[in-house]
C-alpha cells in the first residue's frame, strides 16, 4: 500500500536455525495504535524489535524480506542511529537511567547535539507535558528518577521517547508490570498520542487491545494469522485461530 508507514513484505526470521518469524506482510498507516496480541512466544516482541532493528543487537539473528518505513528500507540504507531517533521504543519495565528526571528526557536530545540550555529546558517541558507527568514532577526536575512510581517512571520512559522526536512510538507490553491505575493513565496517555504518533503496542491484555487499538494484529507460532481493524477483528475474525485465541479456546 503506498500511504503506509510501515510496510512490511515477506519477512522472515531466524534465531539460529529457529524459524521465529514465518513470512510475515503487514502494512501500518500512518498514526493510530496497532495492537500486537498472541500466546506467548508466537513473536509479537521479536516483531516488535524489527521494525527498530534491535535484534541487531542479538547474536546469530537473520533476517530475509523487508520492513520499509516511509518508503526507505530499514535494513538497507538508513543509519541505525536515524532510524532508533525516528521508531522510539518503551520496554516492559520502566528503565529510567541513574540520573535526574531532567536528565533523563535531556539524555537523547544532549546526544544528537542540543546544547543550548533553554532549548533543552523547552523540550524537557514538552516531553514530559506530553507524557502527562509534568504537573507531578516540575517541582523535583533535579531529583533522581528512581524516586519515581513504577507508572510515573513508564511516562518518564515515554517522554524520554518523545524527547527525541520520533515519528513511531513501539511499546512492548509497557503496562504489564504496573497497577490498574497506572495501567490506565498508560493506556490513556496511549489514546492522547496516537492522534500525532504511529504506536505498536505488544500486549498480552486482549481488554487491552480492545480499548486503545484502532487495528490489530493476532500471532501464532511465528505466523500472522489475522490482521484488521479491532472491533471487527474481536467480533467477527475471518480465521477459526482468531476466534479460538479471543473466545479462550487455547493461549
Ligand atoms: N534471543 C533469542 N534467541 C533465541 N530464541 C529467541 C530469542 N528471543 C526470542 N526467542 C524465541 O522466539 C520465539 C518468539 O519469542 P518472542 O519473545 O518474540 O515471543 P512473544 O510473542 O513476544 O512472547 P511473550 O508474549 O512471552 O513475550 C520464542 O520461541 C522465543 O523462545
Amino acid at each position: 500500500m503506498d500511504n503506509s508507514k510501515i510496510s512490511v513484505k515477506n519477512l522472515d526470521l531466524f534465531y539460529g536455525d529457529f524459524k521465529a518469524l514465518k513470512n510475515i506482510n503487514i502494512d501500518i498507516k500512518e498514526k493510530g495504535i496497532t495492537a500486537l496480541i498472541g500466546p506467548s512466544g508466537c513473536g509479537k516482541s521479536t516483531f516488535l524489535k524489527t521494525l527498530n532493528r534491535m535484534n541487531d543487537l542479538v547474536d546469530n539473528v537473520k533476517i530475509n524480506g523487508m520492513v520499509k518505513i516511509d518508503k526507505t528500507d530499514i535494513y538497507d540504507t538508513i543509519d541505525v542511529n536515524e532510524l532508533r531517533k525516528k521508531v522510539g521504543m518503551v520496554f516492559q519495565k520502566p528503565n529510567p537511567f541513574p540520573m535526574s528526571i531532567y536528565d533523563n528526557i535531556a539524555y537523547g536530545p544532549r546526544s544528537h547535539g542540543i546544547k543550548d540550555k533553554k532549548t533543552l529546558d523547552e523540550l524537557v517541558e514538552k516531553s514530559l507535558r506530553n507524557a502527562a507527568l509534568w504537573d507531578e514532577v516540575k517541582d523535583r526536575l533535579k531529583k533522581s528518577a528512581l524516586g519515581l512510581s513504577g507508572g510515573q517512571q513508564q511516562r518518564l520512559c515515554i517522554a524520554r521517547a518523545l524527547a527525541v522526536e520520533p515519528d513511531i512510538l513501539l511499546m512492548d507490553e509497557p503496562t504489564s508490570a504496573l497497577d490498574p491505575i497506572a495501567t490506565l493513565k498508560i493506556e490513556e496517555l496511549a489514546i492522547k498520542l496516537k492522534k500525532d504518533y504511529t504506536i505498536v503496542i505488544v500486549t498480552h491484555s486482549m481488554q487491552q487491545a480492545g480499548r486503545i487499538s484502532d487495528n490489530t494484529a493476532f500471532f501464532l507460532m511465528g505466523e500472522l494469522i489475522e490482521y484488521g481493524i479491532t472491533t471487527k477483528l474481536f467480533s467477527n475474525p475471518i480465521k477459526k485461530q482468531t476466534e479460538d485465541y479471543i473466545t479462550g479456546r487455547f493461549g
